[in-house]
């Protein structure tokens, strides 16, 4: 069955206000009378959850490979397109996901080292063609990002473990993305006060959903 719904995502460093911000834009689609499914990456599912456990454990001693890093995200990312996504777009619902595959060219590409080229050839065979329509990306210096997480008082998982470089490297890959589709890939600055990013929010979602009608 073709697919019939839209795909936005959130995108950013640690902190950002991902999470935040996914809830407004699932409040401005509800709002306005569409089926709304919220979820995120890694997981969706409760095996590509188990795999998201897996990720971000900081206490495994087994340090874990790089590849097999890459290797768990695209496998989780594949269950929850399964099981999830596709059905859910198929159906002509509106999938409002924390995280997807920019992520993953952030993390493992900018942050890990890990060739591009390679990611984009999981990418094709785990997606099929299938992108987000709009992704958010929300954008801060990180050190400011970093203490709204301390803010948080949580244990950080293996990721939030990273040195400041690998956080940075992470940045620069997502706006390098943003630059090369601006078209998808809208920047949003998240460093500003809650309202005044949601006021953008909101704006960005007007312009693209008019556009899609
Ligand atoms: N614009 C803002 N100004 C101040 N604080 C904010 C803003 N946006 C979010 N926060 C706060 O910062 C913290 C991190 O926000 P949130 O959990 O939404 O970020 P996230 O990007 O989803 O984080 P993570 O990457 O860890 O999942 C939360 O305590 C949230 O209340
Ligand atoms: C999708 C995806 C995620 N990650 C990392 C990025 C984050 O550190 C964690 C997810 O936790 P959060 O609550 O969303 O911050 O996973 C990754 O490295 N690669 C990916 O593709």
């Amino acid at each position: 069955m073709a697919v019939r719904g839209r795909f936005i995502t959130l995108e950013g460093g640690e902190g950002v206000g991902k999470s935040t911000n996914l809830a407004r834009v699932v409040a401005w689609l509800e709002a306005r009378g569409l089926e709304v499914v919220q979820t995120r990456e890694p997981g969706g599912t409760p095996r590509a959850e188990a795999i998201r456990r897996l990720l971000l454990d900081p206490d495994v001693e087994e340090p874990l490979d790089v590849d097999a890093e890459l290797l768990l995200v695209f496998a989780a990312r594949a269950q929850h397109l399964a099981r999830v996504i596709r059905p859910a777009l198929e159906r002509g619902a509106w999938v409002v996901c924390d995280r997807f595959t920019d992520a993953t060219f952030a993390y493992q590409g900018g942050g890990r080292g890990i060739d591009p080229a390679r990611i984009a050839e999981l990418e094709r065979f785990v997606q099929r063609g299938l992108a987000p329509d709009l992704t958010l990306l929300l954008d801060m210096p990180i050190e400011a990002a970093r203490a709204r997480v301390a803010l948080r008082g949580e244990t950080p998982d293996r990721f939030e473990r990273e040195r400041g470089e690998f956080f940075s490297a992470v940045r620069q890959a997502y706006l390098a993305r943003a630059t090369a589709a601006p078209e998808r890939i809208a920047v949003v600055d998240a460093s500003r006060p809650l309202a005044a990013v949601g006021e953008q929010i909101d704006a960005l979602l007007a312009q693209r959903v008019s556009a899609w009608r």
